[in-house]
């Protein structure tokens, strides 16, 4: 080979050499994306993970791999290897495929035309198999236009091999429409895989994954990168979540855009163990970058920074505990036990604010929702309720939501929980003939008793999931679309009362942060970023009040609660980002956030969140989640080094909350895939079974899950941990009822009685 050719096949599939990026044109140094980016790609050898605090970041590192952004100076980015014979001259939009996975992005043409064609039977000439999708043929007149996209053929050993290492087997002939969420994300990724990619870049690949498809698939992508044809693997990952080994590069980014280190895990663990709050601070003080912050103090970067370096620390050692003040949580549960204090709830409570043990028993208000062996099947399909439980005398589901209760609904992928949520939203067509009551009505009238309307049920359920976030109206400005969860329909003009007016506004002013996070912000305001902005307004008058002496303190309290109800919407309070920006200008993130709000701010009977936190940061969901048990009575506060603590916020001790904590009278229903997902207040759990494989299991939890990996390893039948502090009481430390309480102890009377009915 000439050795310029040979010099040439040794090139790097990407280079960037000295770049800067924006999103927008005029470049301006304030707006530059990873400025003065310097690296390689190389085209055999290695696979990169991405990883640092905030999503959008990671997102924005890999679309500037991928080239989505404006480059300075245009000629600092180039892909050598394509321009060579070996390359095959390809074209970078072909030869390099980015998955994302946020609603636009992810589902365009994968979830059909509305909302509940997803749950029908019922196939249309447009409804393309997932065989279809993946070979290209979605196109009506195929024999025109289908011609330009034949990417690969079905009988293809490409084909074939992608179809069984993503386990796609199964779902070739099912409409694209109709795949669950799980099922979409890997059937995404076949679809990149199928264009014979040199280098593909997965942004969360693994968000919403059950484990064993996440290990499934992180095998599959291992095999990729280590082949000799497969392309360069580059992911983005949480800190928190599963980290595989086999990456060869991290590259660790900081929230202001920039690549903080690029280098091997075993190098990156190393300098995330020496990340401390002195080393940062020391870091902060060469740089010369002092006045940004007070001196002493980290800023949310850098407590954010810090806070990943322990999260991934503790990722890589299994079993050990996630967060930081949980270990000084659980060296105070020792001390006391060894003491024989026995366990004291003192000084251990979940992120949003729930003790490690809570004694209260389970609420049994009237039942909301009753399922009394609901089988859903499309044709000779069962999708869930495959099974007999134990006494009963139909086969299928038996499960009751009362009023008070907070459920947690887990279960593989394609195990049927949006199935089930679909159900109680009645959203879904078979809830009509399924035996299903809704509020003690069916929708079907009975003699004697009316029917329940879909629009009665909508009325009482506030409502978030993947699915509405891929249809919901993105021309709707940020307070319409919360403004929305009082009418009908997203896009029918509610009426709004005096008070919704006020919880709106409330809520808006607590997330304006997160909701809009471009508004100028002070240095001070940026370290308060989790603190609302109304409490920080109240708090400053107050302790003006006190310096100035002006009159007794308590007084003026009063005097400024007053004012404050007199005159919500204050001066420089300013709420018209939110009359302007539009659902569709938020990032993934705060999209999420917007809908949880919308599922939450009418204060419905039940509260239906799935998968409504996962894409969240871990800041943000412990401020949903903490938002969610505690409306605006609670707020968290930025402790330099440490997780952000839950308090009792100023609005709520002086009586001017607009959003009232999630009441007795209110049901949750929560879908999560990861245990940090999962809100302190969830007691109860079910867990489906891989469809055809079992019966759905449930039971109670004494505390939040999030405070004991066993409590989540039990609701997945996974061997528990020795070490944790459930073992301790399950060792007899603990005295009064039994860990886990027997749930069907828990039972209606009626259900009991049925029950006993049956025992012969
Ligand atoms: N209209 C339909 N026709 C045939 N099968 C369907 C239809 N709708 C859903 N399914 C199948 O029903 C099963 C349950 O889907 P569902 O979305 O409820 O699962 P899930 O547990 O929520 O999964 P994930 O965790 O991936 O979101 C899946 O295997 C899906 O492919």
């Amino acid at each position: 080979m000439h050795s310029t050719a040979r010099l040439l096949a040794q090139s790097p599939l990407i280079r960037l050499a000295n770049a800067s990026f924006y999103r927008s044109y005029p470049p301006t140094p304030s707006t530059a994306l990873f400025p003065n980016l310097t690296l390689e790609l190389p085209v055999h050898g290695e696979s990169w993970g991405v990883i640092g605090a905030s999503s959008n970041v990671r997102t924005d590192f890999l679309r500037t791999l991928h080239g989505q952004f404006l480059v300075d100076p245009p000629n600092a980015r180039s892909y050598p290897y394509l321009a060579t014979q070996e390359g095959k001259l390809r074209n970078p939009n072909v030869a390099l495929q980015y998955v994302g996975f946020d609603a636009e992005r992810g589902t365009s043409g994968l979830r059909g035309a509305y909302l509940s064609q997803r749950y029908e039977s019922k196939r249309d000439i447009g409804d393309f198999s997932l065989r279809d999708y993946l070979t290209g043929h979605t196109e009506l007149n195929d024999v025109i236009f289908g011609a330009y996209d034949k990417t690969v053929e079905p009988s293809s050993v490409l084909f074939a091999q992608v179809v069984e290492d993503l386990k796609l087997q199964r779902l070739l002939d099912m409409p694209v429409a109709n795949l669950s969420n799980g099922q979409t994300r890997r059937s995404r990724i076949a679809k990149a895989l199928l264009a014979e990619p040199l280098a593909l870049f997965l942004d969360s690949p693994f968000m919403g994954l059950d484990v064993h498809t996440v290990e499934h698939l992180s095998d599959v992508l291992q095999l990729l990168a280590h082949g000799v044809e497969g392309p360069r693997v580059v992911l983005s990952l949480r800190t928190d979540e599963h980290m595989p080994n086999w990456l060869s590069k991290l590259v660790l980014l900081t929230n202001d855009h920039r690549v903080r280190s690029f280098n091997t895990i075993a190098e990156t663990m190393k300098d995330m163990r020496s990340i401390s709050e002195t080393s940062l601070l020391a870091e902060r003080a060469g740089s010369g970058s002092l006045g940004e912050t007070s001196k002493g103090q980290l800023s949310s970067a850098e407590t954010q920074l810090l806070e990943d370096a322990r999260n991934m620390i503790s990722t890589l050692n299994p079993g050990t505990w996630k967060i930081y003040n949980k270990a000084a949580a659980l060296k105070l549960a020792q001390r006391n036990l060894e003491s024989g204090k026995g366990l004291s709830n003192k000084g251990m409570s979940s992120k949003d604010g729930f003790l490690l043990i809570d004694s209260h028993p389970i609420p049994e208000g009237e039942p909301l929702i009753e399922m009394e062996g609901v089988r859903v099947a499309y044709g000779d399909r069962v999708v869930l309720g495959n099974w007999k439980e134990e006494n009963q005398q139909t086969d299928g589901l038996w499960w009751t939501v009362h009023r008070g209760q907070r459920w947690g609904v887990f279960g593989p992928n394609g195990s049927g929980k949006t199935t089930i949520t679909a159900l109680i939203s009645s959203d879904h067509p078979q809830s009509y003939s399924l035996p299903i009551k809704f509020f003690g009505r069916n929708r079907l009238p009975s003699p004697g008793q009316p029917a329940i309307s879909f629009w009665d049920i909508q009325k009482r359920i506030g409502f978030s999931s993947p699915e509405l976030h891929a249809f919901f109206p993105k021309h709707l400005t940020v307070r319409q679309a919360l403004e929305s969860a009082f009418a009908d329909t997203p896009l029918t003009r509610p009426h709004i009362t005096p008070t919704q007016d006020l919880a709106i506004s409330a809520t808006l002013r607590w997330f304006q942060n997160d909701l809009c996070p471009e508004l100028g912000r002070t240095a001070q305001q940026t370290e308060e970023l989790h603190r609302p902005i109304v409490e920080d307004v109240f708090r400053q008058a107050i302790e003006n009040a006190k310096r100035k002496r002006e009159v007794r303190f308590r007084e003026r309290a009063r005097l400024l609660r007053d004012s404050f109800i007199e005159d919500e919407v204050m001066s420089n309070i300013n709420l018209s980002w939110a009359l302007e920006k539009t659902f569709g200008q938020l990032s993934f993130g705060a999209q999420r956030i917007l809908l949880f709000l919308r599922a939450i701010i009418k204060r419905p009977d039940i509260i239906i969140l799935d998968e409504a936190f996962s894409g969240m940061d871990p800041f943000t969901v412990q401020k949903c989640h903490t938002f969610l048990a505690h409306g605006d009575t609670m707020a968290l506060r930025l402790a330099p080094a440490r997780m952000p603590l839950p308090y009792s916020s100023d609005v709520g001790r002086c009586g001017i909350s607009r959003i009232p904590p999630l009441s007795p009278e209110q049901a949750l229903v929560i879908i999560a895939h990861r245990e940090m997902e999962v809100p302190g207040c969830v007691r109860q759990w079910i867990c489906l079974p891989e469809p055809g494989e079992g019966v759905a299991r449930t039971g109670v939890l004494d505390g939040p899950v999030e405070l004991d990996t066993n409590r989540w390893r039990t609701i997945w039948n996974l061997p528990l941990y020795e070490t944790s502090l459930h073992m301790q009481h399950r060792r007899g430390t603990r005295k009064g009822k039994s860990w886990f309480m027997d749930f069907y102890a828990r039972r209606t009377p009626e259900q009991q009685a049925k029950r006993n009915q049956q025992i012969p």
